[in-house]
């Protein structure tokens, strides 16, 4: 797949953090009941390789990519692991030529016009908005659709169910991503019917 399909199928994308492996399986299950299509698995924990795969074992049909991407290491270990597209939060030189020879479908995370157009010389069609909110939010994503109006962004960072909505509706806005539909802790608690109902409210926002 393209990171062109991959945003396209996706409205919202839950950024995830699964730090116990037997909640994998229904977590997937239970974003994929909602009607969710595309998620990030961060990789900041000890199971998140091992995570990935139960993910997409327990729900074929989800599209799952790996975040917290950040080094080379990261990129082999992901796609080894069968990551479906690649998340960095943001991105230096290196990282982003070893992130295009890669070939994997990748939004690398960029948080300035700069950083947009260095990306955007190497290839990259859609990329991360991280941090959000505190980076500028909606006023600088329409200030940069002016001059880069091409570039699609998938901003992350501080994006709650109420302000997801006014991102969605901006030209230069793909999907949005964020950690509300399914939290650390709601995860911990083993809340599958919270985690289903926030991710039906969030796939309807398409
Ligand atoms: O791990 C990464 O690669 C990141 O870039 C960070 C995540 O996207 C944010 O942690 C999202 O979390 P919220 O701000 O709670 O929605």
């Amino acid at each position: 797949m393209q990171i062109e399909e991959i945003v396209d199928a996706a409205s919202v994308i839950p950024v995830l953090e699964v730090a116990e492996l037997e909640n994998a399986a229904p977590l997937a299950r239970a974003l994929a009941a909602g009607g969710l299509r595309v998620v990030e698995l961060t990789l900041r924990t000890d199971c998140a390789l091992d995570a990935l795969k139960a993910m997409q074992d327990a729900a074929p049909d989800l599209i799952v990519g790996m975040g917290t991407v950040r080094t080379g290491d990261d990129i082999e270990q992901s796609l080894a692991a069968g990551a479906a597209f690649l998340v960095s939060p943001g991105a230096g030189l290196s990282f982003l030529k070893a992130l295009a020879d890669s070939g994997a479908p990748s939004l690398p995370g960029v948080a300035t016009a700069s950083e947009a157009m260095t990306a955007a010389e190497l290839g990259f069609k859609a990329l991360k908005f991280f941090p959000a909110e505190p980076a500028g939010g909606i006023a600088y994503l329409k200030a940069l659709a002016g001059p880069l109006p091409e570039i699609m962004f998938c901003p992350t960072g501080s994006i709650s169910a109420e302000k997801a909505p006014d991102y969605l509706a901006l030209s230069n806005v793909a999907c949005v991503g964020g950690s509300w539909i399914a939290t650390k802790q709601t995860i911990a608690k083993g809340d599958w019917t919270a985690i289903e109902a926030n991710a039906r409210r969030a796939a309807q926002m398409a």
